[in-house]
């Protein structure tokens, strides 16, 4: 199992663990109860993490500045790996690769080519949610470090292949040549069967890699294909070499990730510009004659520490809604406030164009397959319009009595009226 498959309950010993700092601060550590986690908050040691539920909250008090200090520990998912993982390249986060996964239709029977590998940022998202993923890094040290990473984490064991390879030159096969996590000593085969059914390229060059795609992708079905660019040049490039090589359905998309935020913004009146003014004025005057005073009733030497190193002269001031003292809590009941929408400035999402295609390498019309179901279609067709016409038949021929009923009720009530008026004059 790896650490980003198995949910735990209880911090152990060895386990990876993230370790939440602040939102821009996660931290992977590796939990030893020797261990102490350093933040320039203070100081975490590992020990007081074992044993507690994933998620908590772990506290401590530093002396030194009489202030509590906190640190949250969590489990390993691929959307928090991609915010705390060393950089060794560019890498794609999560609003782009979960729109990238649902476009290529990655499910759990996917078998997926990655290329370039570089920070396996993406190599860990593919890995939870597909069957298998083949990911290929030319850079021979980067491809070392991911491999390391991956060994580490438990995805070699599970459902991932690294492999040392330049995909523009020599293309996308595995053999018991190569340089590829895979241990071909454990099997008698010499090639492994790519058969993919999704690929995504992030490289400089994708039109370069896309000519050797034919020959590793799955021929019995539709195969997604995305590729992911920074130049719109590059994009050119890459249509022009998908639909050289029979992809079809291209289309190009670009996310651009917003994240709402619902605030309350305080209301501020004319009249509270006004007292602002007035207060800043009024500031000002005090500072001068305190600063004045506090000058005076100094010694010199006090003085000329005072100057050297700038302290405030002035004690901290009580609130002022627009100006310098204590803060306003939002929503403070003693303010009025409104609710604002804020866009988050920074998301984290590389601006990158993605640039999708599909295949299907057999198209050869089963033609006895096409009969068949033709048939079936005709004949159910034939059994529909026969009863429909049965039942218009039915319908008419019941109107066609109920018509005569009536004619024959209308005849016999003349005939009873003519009779009884007839009764009624002989009398
Ligand atoms: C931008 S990084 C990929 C980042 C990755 N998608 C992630 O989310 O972490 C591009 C990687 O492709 C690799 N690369 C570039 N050209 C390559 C090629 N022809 N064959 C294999 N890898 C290549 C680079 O070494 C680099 O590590």
């Amino acid at each position: 199992m790896s650490d980003f498959t198995e949910y735990k309950d209880v911090i152990q010993e060895g386990d990876l663990a993230l370790i939440w700092v602040s939102r821009t601060m996660i931290k992977p550590v590796t939990i030893d109860a020797k261990a102490v986690f350093s933040t320039r908050y203070g100081s975490f040691p590992h020990k007081d993490m074992i044993g507690k539920p994933y998620g908590s909250q772990i506290g401590i008090y530093t002396r030194g500045s009489g202030k509590f200090a906190f640190i949250h520990v969590l489990q390993p998912t691929p959307e928090l790996w991609t915010l705390s993982l060393p950089h060794r390249t560019q890498i794609v986060y999560t609003p782009d690769s979960s729109y990238i996964m649902q476009r290529l239709n990655c499910n759990p029977q996917s078998r997926v080519i990655e290329a370039g590998t570089g920070s396996g940022s993406f190599s860990h998202a593919f890995a939870r949610s597909v069957k298998q993923l083949y990911t290929f890094e030319f850079h021979e040290v980067r491809y070392q470090q991911a491999k390391d990473e991956f060994k580490q984490h438990g995805l070699l064991d599970e459902n991932v292949i690294i492999t040392h390879r330049d995909v523009c030159k020599e293309g996308f096969h595995i053999t018991s040549e190569d340089t590829t996590s895979h241990d071909f000593s454990s099997q008698n085969k010499k090639e492994i069967t790519l058969d993919a059914d999704a690929i995504f390229l992030d490289l400089p060059a994708p039109w370069e890699a896309i000519p050797h795609l034919e020959k590793v992708i799955a021929t019995d079905k539709k195969v997604g294909l995305c590729c992911f660019s920074p130049c719109i040049e590059q994009v050119d490039k890459t249509i022009e070499a998908m639909s050289n090589n029979g992809w079809t359905n291209i289309q190009m998309v670009e996310i651009q990730g917003k994240r709402y935020e619902s605030r309350r913004q305080m209301v501020r009146s004319l009249d509270d510009a006004l007292g602002r003014l007035r207060d800043i004025k009024k500031r000002k005057l005090e500072g001068v004659k305190r600063r004045y005073q506090v000058m005076n009733e100094m010694t010199p030497a006090e003085r000329e520490d005072v100057e050297r190193n700038h302290k405030p002269l002035t004690d901290k001031a009580k609130f002022n809604p627009f100006g310098k003292g204590g803060r306003v809590k939002e929503g403070d009941e003693n303010f009025t406030w409104k609710e604002v929408t804020k866009v988050e400035t920074e998301i984290k999402s590389h601006t990158s164009y993605l640039t999708f295609a599909s295949k299907i390498v057999n198209k050869v019309k089963d033609e006895k397959l096409v009969e068949e179901t033709m048939q079936k279609v005709y004949v159910k067709r034939d059994a529909e319009e026969k009863a429909a016409a049965l039942k218009k038949e039915a319908y008419e021929q019941r109107e066609a009595i109920l018509k005569k009923e009536a004619v024959k009720n209308r005849e016999e009530a003349a005939l009873k009226r003519a009779a009884a008026s007839a009764a009624a004059s002989q009398e």
